[in-house]
């Protein structure tokens, strides 16, 4: 099968006071219809600049300098502004931790929904708001006619939500881009949500990128998951693989961290050290100085370990757990 996004090499950089430090650094993945990537790593490690540099909305002082960016066979990267707009919201579509940057504070949702399926599709109002309330019912919100006439604020943290993710849908996109979008809401509802996500990528056969620092959801949720570490991706396997059976030391360290798989009472591992300054990386492996089985050798570039499929970027991966 083709994939629905594939990215090659994907390098942004950003000018910054300490020089220019590399945020996404030479990246690839590709994510197939109906599938979805989970998209992982500790804060700063370059999640959400992927998100947008896909998207291609890398502003000042940040620019993506390398790579292919294919959507649907289209290299969003050669575009031109305008029909890079139009494929944005058409074919690949973001959600936002935050609702409200989707949605309009003033504006019912029936209308601003109705707005964007318009902006790429000239129909009547009638049937834009049809699409709408479609949408709306995709997503698992009762009665959509209602939602339809309600304001942003008159809905629930988790309906806002919900609804920007059917605002995402309404062009039926092949991709979306998902960043955090349930970090904010409670556990259940979080859990009501990626249950409508996994349904909804098994129909529509949409690709999702889910970026998450939650190790947890992405196990529940992903079919494929990719480990971001400094920019790099240090892992990428199936899921299965990826938790089952995890490679890079980095991951295990945040599997281990994971809160819940432990006995009552005792002291939750965490991964000594922190997430590195971009400006202030060491040679050769960005996680040797927090890695507890780092040698001399790490002080070189790391080799691509394989597994068949899944990969660890490390010169000494876990054999067996
Ligand atoms: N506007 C900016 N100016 C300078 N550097 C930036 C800017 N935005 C991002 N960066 C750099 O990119 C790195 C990665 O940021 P990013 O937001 O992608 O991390 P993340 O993994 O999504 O973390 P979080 O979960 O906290 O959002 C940052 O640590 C920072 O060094």
């Amino acid at each position: 099968m083709s994939a629905a996004l594939d990215v090659q090499g994907l390098t942004t950089r950003f000018e910054t006071r300490g020089g220019i430090v590399t945020a996404v650094n030479d990246v690839s993945f590709s994510v197939e219809p109906g599938r979805i990537m989970g998209l992982v790593g500790e804060s700063g490690s370059g999640k959400s600049v992927t998100g947008f540099s896909v998207l291609g909305l890398i502003d000042e002082p940040g620019r993506v300098t390398d790579g292919k960016v294919m959507v649907e066979g289209t290299d969003l990267r050669n575009l031109s502004p305008e029909r890079l707009r139009s494929m944005r919201g058409r074919k690949v579509s973001m959600v936002f931790q935050d609702p409200m940057m989707t949605l309009n504070p003033v504006l019912r949702i029936g209308d601003q929904m109705a707005m964007a399926v318009r902006v790429h599709e000239p129909m009547s109002k009638t049937k834009a708001l049809e699409r709408a309330r479609e949408a709306l019912a995709t997503v698992g919100i009762p009665s959509p006619e209602e939602r339809l006439a309600a304001y942003p604020h008159q809905l629930s943290g988790g309906m806002r939500q919900r609804v920007a993710i059917a605002t995402a849908l309404l062009h039926k996109p092949a991709v979306i881009i998902a960043d955090e979008p349930t970090t904010a809401l409670d556990v259940s509802i979080q859990g009501q949500i990626l249950a409508e996500v996994r349904r909804l990528a098994d129909e529509t056969d949409t690709a999702i990128v889910w970026i998450t620092h939650d190790l947890a959801v992405v196990s529940s949720l992903a079919d494929d998951i990719c480990v971001m570490y400094a920019g790099k991706i240090v892992e990428r396997g199936t899921a299965e693989e990826v938790i089952g059976q995890p490679r890079h030391p980095y991951t295990r360290g945040l599997l281990d961290s994971v809160p819940g798989q432990h006995a009552p009472g005792t002291h939750l591992p965490q991964i000594p050290g922190s997430t590195p300054q971009l400006s202030q990386l060491p040679s050769g492996c960005p996680f040797r100085n927090r890695c507890s089985r780092a040698t001399q050798v790490c002080k070189t570039v790391p080799p691509l370990a394989r597994f068949g499929d899944h990969t660890a970027l490390c010169h000494h991966p876990l054999e067996t757990t």
